[in-house]
């Protein structure tokens, strides 16, 4: 069957713009060395407007569309001077100040989008992920792992707050591991399979990223849709690995014509260091391959960011109005 693959659209950054972000990135990463501070980001979240308008304009057109990512390419990032690909959590290591601007430049460019926010069980609350393989979690099945594929999914599909965009920037990938996107074409689903998909009875499960060393009990499972939103343009949340269904006529069967109408449509894109691909988390899916990883400070290294477009609905479970991280 031919594959209906989603146009992943792209920028590419002018040298005029690069040199434009770099002097901004730099001049706010010489106010604050903490990322995770929350004045911080309000701060660089401020600066978003002044970002060039032919750039603005494209993320503000995903943003306001309906396509399931998109690609900035050519961000300002000197790989030689980032250090070894790490293997412990963002928050838990000093970063040279090239890191820090690197992760202004990410947040200007989400906050276009939304807010940027973490999670308190995933990499020690962060906001930003570093995806690089760990020793302990070599054979797991998230983005710390290595040989374990990781089967496409929208990110966090069991969590109520879960981000509505996702940004994965390619900080270094000499070996060419790629990252792979997809969407569902919804009209290779009959009406009946849609309704079944719609219906809210689909039990989702958190995922073992949020398990900590801790030992923080798992957070809830939630019931929805695997479908939701217009019937005719349905969004989407599925992460094959860890959604249940009860036993009703024909569910597994609609399940199965979702999984066929995703699969169809799966790209894989090889990230080059500077690329930064977002991801609409309820119209993309996405995924990565099992690789072999070295821990000789080359391997695969992303950093992975969550963003929302209303931080506000999820003020129940954070600590304050301009606390950025919630607490499951
Ligand atoms: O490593 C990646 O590119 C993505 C990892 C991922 O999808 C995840 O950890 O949920
Ligand atoms: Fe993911």
């Amino acid at each position: 069957m031919p594959g209906t693959a989603p146009t992943v659209m792209e920028y590419r950054l002018s040298i005029e713009e690069i040199e434009f972000l770099r002097r901004l990135a730099a001049s706010l990463a010489g106010t604050g060395r903490d990322i995770d501070d929350a004045d911080f980001l309000t701060r660089i979240a401020g600066h978003a407007p002044a970002l060039p308008h032919g750039l603005r304009g494209f993320l503000r057109g995903f943003r306001d569309g309906d396509r399931p990512a998109c690609l900035v390419r050519g961000l300002p990032i000197d790989e030689a001077r980032m250090g070894p690909s790490p293997t412990v959590c963002n928050r838990l290591r000093d970063k040279a100040f090239d890191e820090i601007r690197l992760e202004v430049v990410l947040v200007l460019l989400g906050s276009c989008l939304g807010d940027i926010f973490g999670w308190r069980l995933q990499h020690e609350g962060s906001v930003v992920h570093d995806l690089a393989p760990r020793p302990e979690h070599e054979a797991l099945g998230f983005g710390t792992g290595s040989r374990q594929h990781i089967n496409w999914h929208t990110e966090d599909s069991f969590h109520p707050y879960r981000a509505d965009y996702l940004g994965l920037f390619c900080v270094r990938n000499t070996s060419g591991v790629t990252t792979t996107v997809g969407a569902l074409d919804a009209g290779r689903l009959s009406a009946h399979e849609r309704r079944l998909l719609f219906a809210p009875v689909f039990t989702f499960r958190p995922d073992p990223s949020y398990l900590t060393a801790d030992a923080s009990p798992l957070p809830d499972a939630d019931l929805g849709g695997i479908l939701f939103g217009d019937p005719g343009d349905p969004f989407l949340r599925f992460d094959q690995d860890y959604i249940e269904w009860p036993d009703v006529e024909g569910i597994g069967a609609a399940v199965e014509a979702l999984r066929r109408a995703v699969e169809a449509s799966l790209v894989d894109l090889p990230l080059r260091a500077g690329d930064f691909l977002l991801l609409d988390n309820r119209r993309a899916v996405h995924g990565r391959p099992a690789f072999v990883p070295t821990y000789r400070g080359a391997d695969r290294w992303v950093k992975r960011i969550n963003i929302t477009r209303d931080l506000r609905r999820s003020r129940p479970r954070r600590r304050s109005d301009g606390d950025r991280v919630i607490h499951i």
